[in-house]
């Protein structure tokens, strides 16, 4: 098969979707790969270590879709990317549908098989492409809060931890699945005072046991966000419903209960946000304030540290890329339940249903789209 590996286009995106060891491997498989050129250079992978590794150079995004059975990408497909999409052809990437309409409608008119990282699978449990991406998000989004409580950011000039004699910021996780637990780590780390709020009661017991007494866990309810957010000075957003939009936890009238000078990270906003007053933003322009509250809403957290990000993707979408590979698009989804679950529109259909649900659209088994 012939991979292709497209340079990403979307705002202060660094991350690519093969490094040069992932190349080799597929190489190694009998395969082709074309890399656009320029692809890695913005985390130090050149042109040079990708035909190191045995790729060829393509000059434009053109080439690498006109030429690839499969294109393995990083972020959903920009609008001028889908029109170059085609049937037959395999995309592998990030895709987050259920709050796009526009780029389902593109992937639809494609007429491509559209495999999103963030519904596949494990039989162990949770969404193992996802994870990695988890991990850098929660990690950072403590990180990013910190730095927007500064006065000079706009903040309330609070340090997370505090100082002795002078107590630490009050931080609330909601949402204590892979994100929510890096940030609740990473905030315990700076010893805030760190609240983490789930619907699973299962899950709330396991970070009892994985941080004891030194974190509040609460169950879900409009009650407990309101009680803590409204005394919060930061607020990470990390909820998921997999496939699904986000459910709208955070009012606005919660938010306007806030100190002015706080701040809200939603990393959900790539499934359309929790936070009532969230809109997606970019890197180059992360923040805006409503009601004196400062909203971090930046869809592609982990290209912000694209280099550890793009090492830390690779190691999980290396093994389902070469089943792609070798077994084609139809035997490596048969025969794989939890790749299966990736596939979200294939010839036209969507075969996702919490994606056909949220946008309002028919719903399609993938097997039966399939023809299996
Ligand atoms: N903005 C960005 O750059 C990035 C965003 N993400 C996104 O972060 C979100 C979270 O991802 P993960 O942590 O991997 O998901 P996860 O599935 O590991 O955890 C989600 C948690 O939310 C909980 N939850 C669901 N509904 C809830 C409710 N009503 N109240 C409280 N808790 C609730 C679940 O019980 C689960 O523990 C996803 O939307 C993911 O796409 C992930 C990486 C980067
Ligand atoms: C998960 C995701 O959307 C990202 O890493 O950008
Ligand atoms: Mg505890």
């Amino acid at each position: 098969m012939l991979i292709g590996v497209p340079k990403e286009i979307k705002n202060h995106e660094y991350r690519v979707g093969l490094i040069p060891s992932s190349v080799r491997e597929l190489i190694h498989h009998g395969h082709k790969v074309v890399v656009q050129t320029g692809a890695g250079e913005g985390i130090g992978l050149d042109d040079r270590a990708y035909k190191a590794a045995g790729a060829s150079i393509a000059k434009s995004a053109e080439d690498v879709f006109a030429k690839a059975d499969m294109i393995v990408k990083v972020k959903e497909p920009q609008p001028r990317e889908t029109k170059m999409l085609r049937k037959g052809q395999i995309l592998y990437t990030y895709l987050h549908l259920a709050p796009d309409p526009v780029q389902t409608e593109g992937l639809i008119k494609s007429g491509c098989t559209a495999i999103a990282y963030e519904t596949i699978t494990s039989p162990r449990g949770g969404l193992p492409l996802l994870a990695p991406m988890s991990e850098v998000a929660g990690r950072m989004s403590v990180q990013v809060g910190a730095h927007y409580l500064e006065k000079a950011q706009g903040g309330a000039g609070i340090l997370l931890g505090g100082v002795p004699g002078v107590a630490p910021a009050k931080v609330v996780v909601i949402g204590g699945g892979v994100s929510g637990t890096n940030a609740v780590r990473m905030a315990m780390g700076m010893e805030a005072n760190v609240t983490v709020i789930d619907r699973s009661v299962d899950r709330l017991r396991q970070l009892d046991e994985m941080f004891g007494s030194k974190v509040y866990t609460c169950y879900s309810t409009l009650d407990a966000i309101e009680e803590h957010v409204v005394n919060a000075d930061l607020v990470i957003g990390a909820v998921l419903v997999p496939g699904a939009a986000a459910p709208k936890l955070v009012t606005r009238k919660m938010i306007k209960q806030m100190r002015p000078g706080s701040v809200v990270v939603d990393i959900a906003i790539d499934q359309g946000g929790c936070f009532e007053t969230s809109k997606a933003t970019t890197h180059a322009d992360p923040v805006y304030v409503v009601d004196g509250v400062i909203h971090y809403c930046v869809a592609n957290m982990p290209g912000g540290l694209s280099r550890t990000s793009t090492f830390a993707l690779n190691n999980a979408t290396l093994p389902f890329a070469l089943a792609l590979a070798d077994k084609g698009a139809k035997k490596a989804l048969a025969d794989d339940p939890h790749l299966m679950n990736g596939l979200n529109v294939h010839e036209g259909k969507i075969t996702y249903k919490a994606v056909a649900d949220d946008l309002k659209k028919k719903y399609v088994p993938a097997a039966e789209a399939l023809g299996l």
